[in-house]
């Protein structure tokens, strides 16, 4: 294989599905799964995944870059990897989803809704990784980065998104997290449906979901925002240097979620609003029939605000930052 982006946009099953170079071997396992394991001993495992949500392109196009020249034996391989585009159906469509969120179904949550591509497509990407950390031996580092983008503006250019975690997170995780450029760090305090929380979960892994920049269609994306990211990976992947870090990422935590529950939800936020906009106690965020969310502490930011999510869905996240005074307000 060649290009893993093109033959997954073709949809259509690689006429050779395993191969070697000098430096790794490389199995196709299924539609936008491709295992690569290198030809010399390692310690490191890794999960990269992108297209979760098929209209997020700029994450996609600096996996392939990095892919390119591993499959045509011109980068040495250190980690075992798992390469995965999480939905090619929605990436040719050019959309987030067809029928459901896919990043709301993992750990089992694709039980609860009607068949359709993306319960089926959950359940697919829960096998691979069970099957490839499985192969781990007992001393080996798990990591999964799961590469977005988010659909509007924010403060913080480039971020991740931490789940629930009940271990502390390993220090060259966070270190390599930081080299990558991210500006801040949010961390859930709940458990969720997202790809990384299930890998953190039910596999002990070291993830995190990489939001680099704003969604935009193929060809429209300047990649030259995430050159720090694109080296931290090639640092991992190829052994190259990991870029410094110039400055530490603010840290935050989940204060509440604005949860939309019926057509009378309205957001009373502007569609101008950027992620990470911060919000005074009191401010009426959201309502949904007798449900109003006021901003509850000193002051919250507000992360992904998005009125249009299916009913039961998180429509916003509401963050405090660490070591700012929080003071909580009771209505
Ligand atoms: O910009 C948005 O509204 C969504 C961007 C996005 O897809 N974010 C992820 C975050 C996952 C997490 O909470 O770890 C998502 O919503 O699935
Ligand atoms: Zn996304």
């Amino acid at each position: 294989m060649q290009d893993f982006l093109q033959q997954t946009l073709s949809g259509t099953a690689p006429a050779v599905q395993k191969g070697e170079n000098a430096f790794l071997r490389w199995q196709w396992w299924d539609e936008g799964i491709l295992e690569l394991v290198p030809k010399t001993p390692t310690r490191q495992a890794l999960v990269l995944s992108a297209a979760i949500h098929g209209n997020e392109t700029a994450p996609v196009e600096i996996l392939n870059l990095l892919l390119t020249p591993l499959l045509a034996g011109e980068k040495p391989l250190l980690p075992r990897v798992l390469v995965l585009l999480g939905n090619p159906p929605a990436l040719r469509a050019g959309k987030r989803y067809l029928h459901y969120d896919l990043n709301r179904l993992f750990s089992g949550r694709w039980q609860q809704i009607v068949d359709g591509d993306e319960a089926r497509r959950a359940l697919r990407l829960e096998q691979a990784l069970e099957q490839f950390w499985q192969a781990c031996g007992a001393d080996e580092t798990r990591w999964h980065l799961d590469l977005h983008t988010a659909i509007r503006g924010s403060y913080h250019a480039r971020f991740g998104v931490m789940p629930l975690n009940s271990q502390p997170w390993p220090d060259d995780f966070l270190h390599w997290l930081a080299a990558a450029g991210l500006e801040a760090l949010v961390f859930h305090r709940a458990p969720g449906g997202t790809f990384t929380h299930f890998s953190c979960e039910h596999y002990g892994a070291a993830s995190c979901t990489l939001e680099l920049g704003k969604a935009l269609p193929f060809g429209e994306n300047d990649l030259s925002q995430f050159s720090a990211a694109y080296q931290a990976l090639a640092a991992l992947l190829y052994g190259e240097t990991l870029p410094v870090v110039h400055e530490s990422p603010r840290h935050y935590r989940v204060a509440q979620q604005i949860t939309r529950h019926s057509d009378r939800f309205v957001l009373h936020m502007g569609a101008e609003t950027l992620n990470f906009t911060a919000f005074p106690q009191g401010t009426l965020l959201a309502e949904d029939g007798d449900t109003r969310y006021y901003v509850q502490q000193a002051r919250e930011y507000v992360l992904f605000p998005n009125p249009s999510v299916a009913s039961g869905l998180r429509a916003g996240l509401m963050l405090v930052e660490e070591g700012e005074q929080t003071q909580a307000l009771s209505l």
